[in-house]
């Protein structure tokens, strides 16, 4: 029997590890997906490969038993376009012959795995903790054990020939199937919906099948395509070592062992089967990458959708904001922010233009999904693809962060890295998710002195205790050791602001800081980032939706709809009702006041009044 180093099979450990983010993309639909050319040659590869499994031993299967013993281990011929093997078989025809059985063991094999891994991965979420713990053990110690050995081990017991081989693989990449659901179910779990379905009474197997199961559905069905053509490598492996089918049946795997005793005196034999397994391995990645554009679960890939021009092609005249500001730390000039669709892109934010004065507080307001967050993680560089952030000009501390009329988190210069790092602070709205709870906070807060400012570890974790405790975090130091879950809200929103002080920052980006904290902590936060402003003359953007605390607490208010900026006006004149636009009258207006008539309805800001002549029907 020929040997072979178990190290140069194909790992199957990691079939279904392929690298799919579950964050939902675009869904092309199968429509789409069919005429696109990822989507033809899917459909072309699989209808072949299909059409040789059904028909290849109806087709080809006589010629295939036909032995010529004139004519043994020949050379490719007319008669004979592969040649013929050690017992005088044409073996193109056993080539598409062996179609059938190569797939179906790849198929069952990735069957089981798939079965077997959704059980296993699932179960855990439904069973008791015992048994749920005894799961995931079992699990964690299968992906420890080296995949191949376990399928031979498997093949041996089951005995070999194609059931046995099948089961082998489809065990051995199980596990990793049961982590992947287990994955992608946590991820489900942990969403909103679910929290409002248990609160519901939801049980925990409706929960399962309603919510997560769907939601975990086509990531899976994306990996497994995939993995099928692992599994196929696998059992070609297997039949190679003389585990797989036995005479006088035949896989691919069977023939290349015997074909490899002649593969002097005829190799177009073993490169012929060597193409047949590279094709159909190609065949299921294809048809992974249609599956995952039509069911629109990400995969990476070189080719990204062509960004729309940029804002600053030549020509285009460069959009002034309504107020010019003469000492600006941070001017924008035509931001837009684009994100792909189906068809075509949409425009999210539409060429806002802006000034943000040294020392200014400057508010963002607008109703949700206006623009704010976009135009603000924008600013800080922070937008991925596949968002499409273009612009005339962002100019921020004396350097342009648009290039070419693009920006976003396009790689760029170390010197602009560090200027953002130190320069430019940001806090975010979600306290709970600011900070990754698996480090010290003092570790997270120092890195950026170590990172940008050039200190040593010493002197970084030391800048960063003065840092915690200027932010009136008490007793800093042992605050610092340790980790977010052990801060409260306001705390953590404080350290947050402690790591943008690392630096000297020109500007701080707030975006709904207080959100998610109670009123008094609320306060505690405002004040904090009024000190900085007043002490170190740093600028802040602070978005929220809350029209009153932003009109007290800055100098001067931008107002968004609809991803557009539509006034631009001071804090004062918006407290006295000076403002022009209707939507920022009808969004003054919605704001509840406390002699407001008991019972009365709150404002609402309804569609088509927002434009209309009279501001006074902006709110009713
Ligand atoms: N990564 C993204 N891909 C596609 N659309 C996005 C993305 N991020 C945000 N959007 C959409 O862009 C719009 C503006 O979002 P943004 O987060 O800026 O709103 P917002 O004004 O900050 O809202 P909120 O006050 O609720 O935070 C929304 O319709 C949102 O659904």
């Amino acid at each position: 029997m020929t040997t072979l180093d178990p190290d140069t099979l194909p790992s199957i450990s990691d079939a279904a590890t392929h690298p799919i983010d579950i964050t939902r993309r675009p869904r092309h639909g199968f429509g789409a997906t069919l005429r696109s050319p990822i989507g033809i040659a899917a459909t072309v590869t699989l209808l072949t490969l299909v059409f040789f499994a059904i028909f290849g031993p109806v087709l080809w299967g006589e010629t295939a038993g036909q032995a010529d013993l004139t004519k043994l281990s020949a050379k490719p011929s007319a008669e004979h376009l592969l040649g013929t093997d050690a017992g005088g078989r044409d073996v193109l025809a056993r080539v598409l012959t062996a179609t059938r059985l190569s797939l179906t063991s790849a198929l069952m094999a990735t069957a089981i795995a798939v079965s077997v891994g959704v059980v296993a991965g699932l179960l855990p979420i439904v069973a008791p903790r015992r048994i749920a713990n005894a799961v995931n053990g079992v699990i964690g110690v299968a992906l420890a054990f080296p995949a191949l050995l376990l399928a031979i081990v498997v093949s041996i017991m089951f005995g070999a020939g194609l059931v046995g081989v099948s089961l082998a693989i489809g065990l051995a990449m199980a596990p990793s199937y049961a982590r992947l659901t287990q994955t992608l179910g946590a991820s489900v779990a942990g969403r909103d919906f679910v929290a409002a379905a248990r609160i519901l009474g939801a049980g925990r197997t409706r929960i399962l099948v309603k919510h997560i199961l769907p939601n975990v559905r086509d990531p899976l069905i994306v990996n497994a395509s995939i993995g099928a053509g692992t599994a196929l490598v696998a059992a070609t492996g297997l039949s190679f070592l003389g585990l797989g089918v036995q005479a006088p049946r035949y896989d691919w795997g069977r023939m290349l062992g015997e074909s490899l005793n002649s593969i002097y005196v005829n190799p177009a034999a073993s490169l012929g089967l060597c193409a047949a397994i590279v094709l159909a391995g190609v065949t299921f990645a294809l048809t992974g990458e249609a599956l995952a554009r039509a069911l629109g679960v990400h995969r990476p890939s070189g080719r990204r959708k062509r960004r729309p021009s940029s804002a600053g092609s030549e020509g285009s005249a460069v959009p002034q904001p309504q107020r010019v500001v003469d000492d600006a730390v941070l001017s924008v000039r035509g931001l837009t922010v684009q994100a792909p669709q189906a068809e075509g892109w949409t425009t999210l934010v539409d060429g806002v233009s802006f000034d943000v004065g040294r020392g200014e507080i400057v508010g963002i307001v607008g109703e949700s999904g206006s623009g704010k967050s976009l135009t603000c993680m924008a600013v800080a560089c922070l937008l991925e693809q596949p968002l499409s952030v273009s612009a005339s000009s962002i100019r921020f501390d004396d350097t342009e962060l648009a290039v070419d009329g693009h920006s976003g988190a396009a790689p760029r210069g170390k010197e602009v890295a560090a200027q953002l790092g130190t320069r430019m602070a940001l806090v975010f709205q979600d306290p709970s998710t600011s900070l990754n709870p698996s480090i010290h906070v003092g570790t997270q807060v120092a890195e950026i002195g170590e990172l940008h400012g050039g200190l040593s570890r010493k002197e970084a974790r030391r800048r960063a205790i003065d840092r915690l405790g200027s932010v009136r975090i008490p007793d800093p130091e042992r605050r610092a050791g340790q980790y977010p879950h052990e801060f409260s809200g306001g705390m953590r929103q404080r350290a947050m602001l402690a790591m943008g002080l690392m630096g000297e920052p020109a500007l701080i980006i707030a975006d709904e800081p207080t959100t998610a904290l109670d009123v008094t902590v609320q306060r505690e936060v405002l004040s904090l980032l009024h000190e900085v402003n007043q002490e170190r003359g740093t600028a802040v953007m602070f978005v929220s939706h809350d029209i009153s605390l932003v009109s007290s607490f800055c100098t001067r208010v931008l107002v968004m709809y609809r991803g557009s900026l539509v006034e631009d006006l001071t804090a004062a004149d918006l407290a006295a009702g000076r403002a022009q636009h209707p939507y920022t009258r009808a969004l003054a207006a919605s704001v509840p006041h406390m002699d407001s008539e008991p019972g009365s309805e709150f404002a609402t800001i309804h569609e088509g009044a927002v434009f209309d002549d009279d501001p006074a029907q902006g709110a009713s």
